[in-house]
């Protein structure tokens, strides 16, 4: 008797839990982990086979793909909005010049229209995408929420103020990031980003000068001059600027937490990666991550969630698109 007294109310209690969360899904919207779990079963499954494959024909998707959320979510919040084409929209602001990984988020979208028509939002698409990206090239393996949806506004003159620059200080750098609701330690985190890609010679060049006769004069002291003397050398002077370098030089297809060693060896490529070992505030922080990958994917497991939910819009706000490029009206 005693038993059944304590059994029957757990089940109530259960099925008020569970009718309580699909209305909070249903109204007040918030992102839900497995979303799409009745609506569109296959949906991160496609969505990780697009990225597998894609990856597998193209090294440097995993990279591109990392950065497009990052740009994505701190403009307009993770809603898609860097994917929407046409004049003076996100994308034609130089601040996202060499951003890419448009196509990948278009394919896996396409399949998705085919199997659960107007279900499956490009903000979700590029969130999981870049959660896959992630796991490909050996880093952790999470799981996030979904449920986002996209935005309509996409406007080029966003996206200056809020995203960042390499000459940053590391106060403009806390400020942007607070701004989106991420702190000093998401900052040191989620820069760990630079341990997969590639970057252009633009984006560090002025850290270093070349003489006429080859010579190089160190211009940002917090360089290894060795690491600047091949950097030189990828970048002589005379180079197209389609020239790209890995943001890692020592395992730049691999997450892995070796941007933090690089940055203990005076190897950061930017003067604001430079900028996490210099500061007090996050040197600590720095070593711990550098000594300590199981701490790190940890740690980035936390990051990546916040940065994957700032300014999200969901229940009635936006809309699905159904072309990731466009909105619907
Ligand atoms: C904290 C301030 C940051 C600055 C100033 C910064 C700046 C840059 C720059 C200048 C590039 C090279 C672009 C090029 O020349 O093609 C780059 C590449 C990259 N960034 Fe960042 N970044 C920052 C944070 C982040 C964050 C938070 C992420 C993601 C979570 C990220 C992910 C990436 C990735 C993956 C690449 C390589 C892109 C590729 O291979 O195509 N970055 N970043
Ligand atoms: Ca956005
Ligand atoms: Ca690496």
């Amino acid at each position: 008797m005693e038993k059944r007294a304590m059994v029957f109310p757990f089940h109530i209690a259960v099925s008020c839990l569970s009718i309580i969360f699909l209305f909070a899904t249903c109204v007040s919207g918030s992102l839900v982990f497995n979303f799409y779990a009745a609506s569109c079963p296959s949906a991160e499954l496609v969505v990780r086979d697009t990225v597998s494959s894609s990856s597998s024909s193209d090294p440097s998707i995993p990279g591109k793909l990392l950065r497009l959320i990052f740009h994505d979510c701190f403009v307009e919040g993770c809603d898609a909005s860097l994917m929407l084409q046409g004049n003076n929209t996100e994308q034609s602001d130089p601040g996202n010049r060499s951003v890419g990984g448009f196509s990948v988020i278009e394919s896996a979208k396409r399949v998705l229209e085919v199997l659960c028509p107007g279900t499956v939002s490009c903000a979700d698409i590029i969130a999981l995408a870049a959660r896959d990206a992630v796991g490909i090239v050996g880093g952790p393996v999470i799981q996030i929420p979904t449920g986002r949806r996209d935005g309509m506004v996409s406007i080029a003159s966003n996206v200056r103020p809020n995203i960042l620059d390499t000459s940053f200080t590391m106060d403009e750098m806390i400020n942007r990031f607070s701004n989106k609701g991420l702190s000093l330690f998401d900052l040191v985190i989620l820069s760990g980003a630079h341990t997969i890609g590639t970057a252009h010679c633009s984006s560090f060049r002025d850290r270093f000068q070349e003489d006429s006769r080859g010579k190089l004069t160190l211009i940002d002291k917090a360089l290894d001059s060795s690491y600047a003397e091949e950097l030189m050398k990828e970048c002589p002077l005379s180079a197209s600027p389609f020239v790209q370098v890995n943001n890692d030089p020592e395992t730049s297809m691999v997450f892995d937490n070796q941007y933090y060693t690089n940055l203990l060896t005076n190897k950061g490529l930017f003067q604001s990666d430079s900028a996490l070992l210099s500061d007090n505030r996050t040197r600590k922080l720095v070593e711990d991550l550098a000594n300590d990958q199981d701490f790190f994917f940890q740690s980035w497991g936390q990051s990546f969630l916040k940065l994957t939910s700032v300014g999200v819009k969901t229940g009635d706000e936006g809309e699905i698109r159904l072309s990731c490029a466009s909105t619907n009206a």
